[in-house]
């Protein structure tokens, strides 16, 4: 499906880093980091592996330190909050990881009840069941409620993780590497779904993926990590306008070359 026009305000940075630095013993992975996501955006992040895209995504995310450079986030500081107001922080933030993590031994509608039931003191039973249809209708998946996650398509268990961060309503989401493992048709699904949610819930999106389909289907802008810096940034087109060896390998293998 084409990308429809995303509504984005460029006057509102949901994530502003500068000169963000990270090593681990002599390695300096992030080498100073400059990034503005911005509301309403879907950002694609590109990088050959080992290059620190999840360190970045620790990093935005509270989970790692930065060595230099100031990270904020949703209009904080992340080094100035404590642990309590880290994990309200956390609460705006949606993570999609690579291995969706489901409750094997609870059903579909268990596992999305999870996150409101531990997040949203009071919430009533009511709010429960009707925020659970809503996001298992926005991933198109209400026939899979009482289903148990081992009788679901890889495709399926994705989308149900999606959905089970959905329910939060997160101004923020990071997916990393959504479409890794499934076949093309079902990546295709998922590059849609990224696409509609970033309209339906008005998220602004950091996705980390090396399937630059993806990329060019879902990113409103790619960066690329180079040596530790985004020494790339723009439209897919603009990226990879360049004879680069260091870039140009990754247009090649992608789009068989
Ligand atoms: N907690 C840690 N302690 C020590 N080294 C780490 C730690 N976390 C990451 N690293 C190192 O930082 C580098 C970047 O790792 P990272 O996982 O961010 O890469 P990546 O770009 O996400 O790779 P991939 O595309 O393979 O997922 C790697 O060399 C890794 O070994």
């Amino acid at each position: 499906m084409e990308k429809g026009k995303a509504n984005i305000d460029y006057n509102n940075a949901v994530i502003r880093i500068h000169g963000l630095e990270k090593a681990f013993d002599d390695y300096e992975v992030l080498r100073g980091i400059d990034l503005e996501l911005f509301q309403g955006e879907n950002l694609v992040v590109l990088g050959r592996s080992g290059t620190g895209k999840s360190v970045l995504i620790k990093i935005i995310s509270g989970l790692l330190s930065p060595d230099k450079g100031k990270v904020e986030v949703l209009g904080e500081d992340i080094s100035k909050l404590n642990d309590r107001e880290l994990q309200a922080l956390r609460i705006r933030i949606g993570f999609s990881f690579q291995n969706s993590a489901l409750y094997d031994s609870m059903t579909v509608r268990k596992n999305l009840e999870f996150p409101l039931v531990r997040n949203r003191k009071g919430i009533t039973r009511k709010e429960i069941d009707t925020n659970v249809e809503s996001v298992l209708e926005a991933v198109g998946l209400s026939q899979t409620i009482n289903q148990m996650p081992s009788e679901l398509s890889g495709g399926q268990r994705k989308r149900i993780g999606i959905a089970r961060t959905l329910i939060l309503n997160p101004e923020i989401m990071l997916y990393d590497e959504p479409t890794a493992g499934l076949d093309p048709i079902t990546c295709i699904e998922i590059n849609d779904l990224i696409n509609e949610v970033q309209q339906r819930y008005n998220t602004s999106s950091i996705i980390i993926t090396h399937d630059l389909t993806c990329a060019k289907s879902t990113g409103d802008r790619i960066a690329m990590l180079l040596e530790g810096q985004f020494q790339r940034e723009g439209t897919f087109e603009q990226v990879f306008d360049t004879n680069d060896s260091r870039v140009k390998p990754f247009f090649d293998y992608n789009f068989i070359k």
